[in-house]
């Protein structure tokens, strides 16, 4: 690999509480992954792919090990640089698109927009919503979303381009990571395979380190690399 991995995992360990023993639900993981390379984890449901994507994503901290993003450690950060390496940094993709009902799937992206700039103290004028717009509008145009489309609400979209929404709104703050949890769980076979596709287009486009988690062993056929998850570990 000759670029600085954007996402490192070094000797990861994470356990969860269970009865009066802990169970391990990632034993020693070490991944690397560079700008602009699509890694897919597949395994057995258990085998701790959302808990690899938790972690990834410093939503949970692991046991053991070290997690660093974009070169920084997370792990000697306060709480509140965790959340802005989060929300600066990292994009997350969830199975269920998780949209607004209410918004338009322009409006999803500038909601975001909205909130990340307030947390950096930035106002939008006219001006700055304009061009907040113009990137909405470009982002879901990279996705393969036209201009009436757009100004769809959530129950106006398919399942697929639903998905394409909720990837555009994760590269939205232009992430330097893009975790991706079963992407196509509500997708026929068709459908989920172009949205993997369309993963691969934006990791090269965007440049993200991007790692997709799917039980599906026929979607990886896109990835750079195609790694197992087996009882925690990682190969
Ligand atoms: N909050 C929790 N508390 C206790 N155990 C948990 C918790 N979350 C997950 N586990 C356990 O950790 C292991 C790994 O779970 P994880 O959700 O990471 O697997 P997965 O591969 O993502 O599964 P799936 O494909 O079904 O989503 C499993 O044995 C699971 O039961």
């Amino acid at each position: 690999m000759n670029a600085a991995p954007a996402l490192s995992l070094k000797s990861v360990t994470l356990t969860y509480p269970d009865g009066d023993r802990r169970l391990t639900a990632l034993d020693a993981v070490s991944l690397d992954v560079a700008p602009g390379e699509l890694v897919a984890v597949a395994g057995p449901s258990g085998s701790g792919k959302s808990s690899l994507l938790a972690v990834a994503a410093t939503l949970l901290r692991p046991d053991e090990g070290r997690v660093a993003v974009a070169g920084q450690d997370t792990g000697a950060m306060s709480a509140r640089a965790r959340t802005a390496l989060r929300r600066e940094r990292i994009g997350i993709v969830f199975q269920q698109a998780n949209l607004l009902p209410s918004l338009t799937a322009e409006e999803q992206l500038l909601a975001v927009e909205h909130v990340r700039g307030g947390a950096r103290g930035v106002r939008s004028g006219v001006r700055g919503v304009r061009a907040a717009r113009a990137r909405a509008a470009e982002l879901l145009e990279s996705v393969g979303l036209d201009a009436a489309k757009r100004r769809r609400r959530p129950h106006q979209l398919s399942g697929g381009e639903r998905q394409r929404v909720n990837i555009a709104r994760a590269l939205s703050g232009g992430p330097s990571v893009l975790l991706v949890d079963e992407p196509t769980s509500a997708l026929d076979h068709e459908r989920g395979e172009r949205v993997v596709e369309l993963l691969a287009a934006v990791t090269r486009a965007h440049g993200t380190a991007t790692v997709l988690v799917t039980h599906d062993r026929a979607l990886l056929g896109r990835a750079d690399r195609v790694l197992t998850m087996a009882d925690g570990r990682l190969r």
